[in-house]
């Protein structure tokens, strides 16, 4: 089953897409103030190069006491460490509560199994349709247009919510990738495909999986409610009459 979305690329306000690119300008924006504030601070001694990695890059200077990491690189940097983090904590959050939501499959996950889930693939899908981003020529894919300079988008949680690639989708049902051969090319493109595929994804898999096989391998869930903030009681013995 082959499913569609159609986007029109127009700059008009109030539009997803404008919102995007007004995000964008924004959070970088931002991050150049953020350079600026601690260039200063820097200057004016408040601050020490080794209090964070951008003071660290901004300390750095070459013989000619010009800056090493430009501004342009740091803002890269910046970006990127934001695409490294967020992805995988909010990937460790969803596994932990379906892990919790499911303690069958708590029990049961082997995590070396795990480890060994890797994706690969050859034949043309989507996926990497979208690779290519911006057609450089009219690109016909099963039927469907794409003329030349128009973009396509994947959306991933399309392919992996597809009943002919994983069956019953939206169950929580690790042992489905036991079988790395039954997983069709390009079926499960979390890190996407391609030329542009995320160059962090064999550190997202270790990071994500050490964390989940400590809790897996060292702590158990506990099905008792249990106070969160402790239980504060104040035991007075009985009269002795
Ligand atoms: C669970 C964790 C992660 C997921 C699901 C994820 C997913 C993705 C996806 C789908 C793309 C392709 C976006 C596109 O089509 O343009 C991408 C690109 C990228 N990712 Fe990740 N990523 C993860 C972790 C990381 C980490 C840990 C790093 C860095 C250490 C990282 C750095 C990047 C960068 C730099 C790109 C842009 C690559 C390019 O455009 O050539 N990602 N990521």
């Amino acid at each position: 089953m082959v499913e569609e979305m159609w986007f029109i690329l127009v700059n008009l306000p109030f539009t997803c897409y404008y919102w995007s690119l007004y995000a964008s300008s924004r959070v970088q924006d931002m991050l150049k103030e953020l350079v600026q504030e601690k260039k200063v601070k820097l200057a004016q001694h408040a601050a020490t190069p080794h209090q964070d990695l951008i003071m660290c890059f901004l300390s750095k200077h070459n013989e000619e006491n010009e800056q090493v990491v430009t501004d342009k690189e740091i803002l890269h940097i910046t970006l990127v460490m934001i695409a490294r983090h967020d992805t995988s904590s909010v990937l460790i959050t969803f596994v932990l509560r379906l892990l919790y939501k499911n303690p069958t499959i708590y029990k049961a996950v082997p995590e070396e199994e795990i480890a060994k889930s890797k994706t690969s693939g050859e034949s043309l899908t989507w996926a990497d349709l979208a690779r290519m981003k911006l057609a450089l020529r009219d690109i016909d894919y099963c039927g469907y247009l794409n003329p030349k300079g128009w973009q396509v988008f994947w959306a991933s949680n399309m392919t992996h919510k597809d009943e002919s690639i994983f069956p019953e989708p939206s169950e929580f049902d690790p042992a489905r990738f036991k079988n790395q051969k039954s997983i069709q090319p390009y079926g499960f493109i979390l890190f996407g495909g391609g030329p542009r595929v995320c160059p962090g994804s064999e550190f997202a898999r270790i990071e994500t999986l050490v964390p989940i096989h400590y809790l897996v391998t060292k702590y158990y869930r506990d099905p008792l409610p249990v106070p969160t903030q402790g239980l504060l009681l104040w035991i007075v013995p009985k009269i002795q009459e």
